[in-house]
């Protein structure tokens, strides 16, 4: 199939995206490399080779976890979490947070709600059923990590990430010492475990205090680990609030550094953005709002919000009219099933509109279309947008 379009349709392609990536320092020379004028689509080819690669890496990947996983199950009781999906451990001190930035993002509760959460008591475990299976769990705050009586093995060798939430609104060098207690715990007895501090209930402060605040928690942590010699540590830090889409936005990277797929997402959309002239693009997890790709071009937060404030139009309405929908695979070349899709101008010289198409039940891409993109072009990317959601429904096929 080929488009309409001649080449000259397309307005120069933005400047090559310097990021490394994985995926294209390893593409081999039989696969034509993508160069920005060579071709007004993306390589199907291209796309097909990224997505078998991809799944072959994580065949083997979880080939070799599935063998650990066993060992671990059978002999840790209680806390043992399946290899293959995301696996989110949530700490912190009391009442900082923890069930409710759970409880918001994944399971749609509205944030005045979390006043009536009752107190975790033991470790509460989740699962959110989407693209994958997003797990969770939830430490409760009589338990500590570093006790000797804990089974620390049981709880920490399937995770792949531990949160730790820190509430700033109340006293938090307490918070602190403990998170730098368990930050040392991990990186000595589980160095492989993304740890990722939450900053969180940054709505209660004014706007140079917040900042303050974020800059004084990270130097401590920062200071302490290198004292104890593990500033070579990576830790990561947001701001968050139940209360706007900080949290979707933390909880998005620590979600996507989990998933072994990241790579091959990321360059397809890279690709689509430079062919189509996409000033950002998102894939969203529907159903939770996090997002679990985005291009390598700047996030800027107004893009997210109102990208996250559209899928949640579109879960409203999928809710009025229902999730199910037919024909959503395209059964072959010749037969182009309906997809969903449509888009919305949301600046008032009307020069900016969001490109929203659905890639299957879970995920939704998002794009943000600029100046210069106008709607004429409408065909070419649907035409490409639709050999991405080839590709990426490759990429989750198991
Ligand atoms: N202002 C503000 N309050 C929040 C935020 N997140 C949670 N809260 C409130 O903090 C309180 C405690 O929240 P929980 O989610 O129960 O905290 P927890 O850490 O799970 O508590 P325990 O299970 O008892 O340890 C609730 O009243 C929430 O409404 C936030 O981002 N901003």
């Amino acid at each position: 199939m080929r488009t309409l379009f001649s080449e000259n349709i397309l307005s120069p392609s933005p400047t090559p995206v310097p990021r490394p990536n994985p995926f294209e320092l390893l593409l081999p020379s039989s696969v034509p490399t993508a160069s920005p004028n060579a071709s007004v689509q993306s390589s199907p080819r291209q796309h097909e080779w990224l997505t078998q690669h991809s799944q072959s890496q994580q065949r083997a990947e979880d080939d070799a976890a599935t063998q650990s996983s066993y060992v671990s199950d059978v002999h840790r009781g209680q806390y043992t979490l399946r290899k293959g999906n995301p696996r989110l451990l949530f700490m912190g001190l009391r009442k900082s947070g923890k069930t409710s930035v759970q409880k918001v993002v994944f399971q749609k509760m509205s944030p005045a709600d979390t006043l009536f959460l009752e107190p975790t008591t033991h470790i509460e475990t989740d699962s959110l059923q989407s693209f994958v299976t997003i797990e969770t769990a939830e430490m409760p705050t009589h338990l500590s990590a570093t006790s000797p009586d804990f089974d620390h093995h049981a709880v920490f060798s399937n995770v792949g990430a531990v949160i730790w939430v820190l509430d700033v609104q109340d006293e938090y060098l307490s918070s602190i010492a403990s998170l730098i207690e368990t930050a040392v715990f991990l990186a000595e007895h589980h160095p492989r475990i993304n740890f990722e501090v939450f900053i969180h209930k940054i709505d209660g402060l004014s706007e140079e205090y917040k900042y303050d605040t974020f800059r004084e928690v990270r130097q401590r942590v920062q200071d302490e680990l290198s004292d104890l010699g593990h500033g070579d540590k990576s830790v990561s830090y947001y701001q968050t609030s139940i209360f706007d889409h900080s949290i979707f936005e933390a909880m998005s990277k620590g979600v996507q550094k989990l998933l072994p797929q990241l790579p091959a997402m990321e360059t397809l959309l890279n690709k689509l953005c430079s062919t189509c002239r996409i000033q950002k693009a998102y894939l969203f997890d529907t159903g939770s709002k996090i997002y679990v790709a985005t291009d390598a071009s700047p996030t800027f937060l107004k893009d997210y919000e109102v990208c996250s404030d559209y899928v949640d139009v579109v879960v409203d309405i999928k809710q009025i009219y229902g999730w199910q929908h037919h024909g959503h695979a395209r059964a072959s070349d010749d037969e182009e099933a309906e997809v969903g899709e449509s888009m919305v101008t949301y600046d008032q010289s009307g020069d900016t509109y969001i490109y929203a198409r659905e890639i299957n039940d879970h995920l939704s891409l998002l794009c943000v279309m600029g100046k210069g993109s106008s709607a004429d072009k409408r065909v070419l990317i649907d035409y490409n947008v639709g050999i991405l959601q080839d590709a990426l429904l490759q990429v989750f096929k198991v």
